[in-house]
């Protein structure tokens, strides 16, 4: 499983990333380096020609000469400079896909009692925004911090050894307090960055909610409520970014003011220099031409200070993410198994992790491999939770769940899960054509096994009525089909699968009883020799069951065939009376 690979630390991957592509970056940095080394001959240039313009040496020669190298310095520094920032670039981006796909293979392998405790427009939230922080730090920010510090350091050598050390020296004093600022900012930035993250990953999480409930909120006149609650999250959003904001402008204008003092210093002490003849003309107005070319990397480092900040305030979030492990695993020495479908429970409790009862206790039957079993009983009464265990959707205790003889919990995942058909209550569709959502339970599926699986749900006929067939595409979970087409489009797609055991949760509840008879005579065709174990609320889908377990607050009251219970004269005989008294009424 993933989870076991050291690497699924945003932390890790960045240092892996980083070291992999370490001659990629060498080359970009360099070239922005060299670029800049071009640049900041610059104002030597100019410094030279004003001390030539000075001696009255100049000469039409003179001026060609300086116009050109003014030229070539100019062509060379926006080649350079663009082939490192593009680079750079490209890795940032290499780096953004390599951590979200890390992060969703990371979600892949973790189990549902997971993504109950976190919300979709949280998750979201730290897929799009805390990787994209991530990699604007490593693009730009690096870009911007390699041209900064090189600019900053070439200028100082250059002034130092072309203009004066001295006034070199005295100039540079203000930005001595430099990294006390950074030190002492710094952890409020990605303090407050990492608050107006939670409140984005809230809105998002309420936006998710009020578009998939969009249809509940208008039929029920509701738009005013929602608007509402999404205004106060909004609210609370602004003011936690105006706090970012806040800390991040001071901090920024901290170091241009800084870089200001050192200016009027220079202009000071370099005038005085220059008037008591210490230095020349040329060399102060290099002196100060280099001054001007260092306030802007003053204040772009400033900039990216506070994207770093920003940018370790989301990995400190998106490791949190990444260190939640699967807690549903494989075991370590798996049994390797041909499963045949034969399924034991012998359970004597089952709670929910975060559950305050048991959801299931005392549960036991036994189904022979090829057997039918019906599940019926109240809503709440445990049902999903049984058949949830045997695919180890949520993990039943050791030795309460065994499949051919084989506790769950000893077999492969991928073996368990592959001979498991399962068509859970909401039978979720993909926002793509009928055909990929039917054809998602078996790669390579051909035309002809899609339409049998769609023939034998019955639900065939209508998407040939569709004018794009099976290309018709389904909406965002299947909106545009009707609530009895979503389920056929499922138990097509659980026919396809065609897996030792078939397990369907309520998935008959929307359609018709015509359309039920169908689909059961189907299934009573297509699943000879192979287990099926289906949860019905209407009792004719499971009267043909070998057996019917009739459940009611997490306990196994009733056990029987349809004759066996009726004659037993218990809750599944008044349930069939009390629907069969209610169909003759309709
Ligand atoms: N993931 C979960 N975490 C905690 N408790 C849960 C979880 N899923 C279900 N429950 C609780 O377990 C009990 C049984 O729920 P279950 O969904 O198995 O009932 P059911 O018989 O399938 O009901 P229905 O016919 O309405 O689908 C309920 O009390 C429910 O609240």
């Amino acid at each position: 499983m993933r989870g076991e690979d050291t690497i699924e630390n945003p932390k890790h991957l960045l240092r892996n990333f980083l070291s992999s592509r370490k001659w990629a970056y060498a080359l970009s940095l360099l070239s922005i380096v060299i670029s800049e080394f071009v640049m900041v001959q610059f104002p030597n240039l100019l410094g030279n020609f004003t001390n030539t313009l000075q001696t009255h040496h100049l000469s039409r020669a003179v001026v060609l000469h300086y116009s050109f190298l003014l030229l070539v310095v100019g062509v060379l520094y926006v080649l350079l400079y663009g082939f490192g920032q593009l680079r750079n670039g490209q890795l940032g981006r290499q780096f953004e896909y390599e951590l979200r796909r890390r992060l969703f293979e990371h979600w892949e392998s973790l189990s549902t009692a997971y993504f109950r405790k976190r919300s979709i427009g949280d998750l979201l939230n730290h897929a799009l925004n805390d990787v994209r922080t991530v990699r604007e730090a490593l693009s730009g920010g690096l870009n911007i911090l390699t041209n900064a510090l090189f600019l900053l350091t070439a200028t100082l050598i250059m002034t130092f050894r072309t203009v004066s050390p001295k006034l070199t020296l005295v100039s540079m004093i203000p930005l001595v307090f430099l990294p006390l600022f950074v030190i002492w900012w710094g952890p409020r930035i990605r303090n407050a960055s990492r608050r107006a993250q939670e409140a984005l990953s809230d809105m998002a999480d309420l936006t998710e909610e009020s578009i998939s409930a969009i249809r509940l909120v208008k039929a029920t006149a509701n738009e005013h409520i929602e608007a509402h609650r999404f205004e106060r999250r909004v609210d609370v959003i602004v003011r936690r970014q105006m706090s970012v904001f806040r800390q991040s402008a001071m901090f920024q204008s901290i170091i241009p003011f800084l870089g200001s003092i050192s200016f009027s210093i220079a202009l000071l002490y370099g005038g005085y220099l220059t008037i008591t003849g210490q230095i020349h003309l040329g060399g102060f107005v290099a002196f100060t031409l280099y001054l001007a070319m260092i306030i802007q990397p003053l204040q772009q480092m400033g900039f990216v200070f506070n994207q770093f900040q920003r940018a370790s305030a989301s990995l400190a979030r998106l490791e949190v993410l990444f260190s939640e492990m699967p807690d549903i695993t494989n075991p370590e020495n798996p049994v390797e198994v041909d499963i045949q479908g034969a399924v034991t429970v012998s359970l004597p409790k089952f709670r929910y992790p975060d559950g305050d009862r048991d959801a299931l206790a005392n549960v036991s039957f036994t189904a022979a491999a090829g057997e039918t079993i019906g599940i019926v009983g109240r809503t709440g009464a445990g049902k999903t939770t049984l058949v949830n265990l045997l695919p180890r959707i949520f993990d039943p205790p050791a030795g309460s769940v065994f499949v051919d003889g084989h506790d769950v919990r000893t077999l492969r995942l991928e073996t368990l899960r592959e001979a498991i058909a399962y068509v859970p209550q909401d039978g979720f569709l993909f926002s793509t054509t009928i055909r990929e959502n039917i054809g998602f339970s078996k790669e390579n599926a051909t035309e002809e096994e899609i339409i049998r699986a769609a023939q034998s749900a019955s639900f065939w006929n209508e998407i040939e009525e569709f004018p794009e067939g099976l290309d018709t595409v389904v909406g965002e979970r299947g909106v545009s089909l009707s609530g009895g087409q979503k389920q056929r489009a499922a138990i097509a797609r659980a026919f396809l699968k065609d897996a030792p055991i078939l397990i369907l949760d309520d998935s008959l509840s929307a359609v018709d009883m015509n359309t039920e008879k169908r689909i059961i005579a189907a299934i009573r065709e297509l699943r000879q020799g192979k287990t099926t174990i289906i949860i019905a609320h209407r009792l004719s889908a499971i009267r043909h069951a070998d057996q019917i377990l009739v459940l009611d607050d997490g306990t196994l009251l009733e056990q029987g065939t349809h004759e066996e219970l009726l004659a037993h004269s218990g809750i599944y005989a008044s349930m069939v009376a009390l629907q069969e008294g209610e169909e003759a009424l309709a």
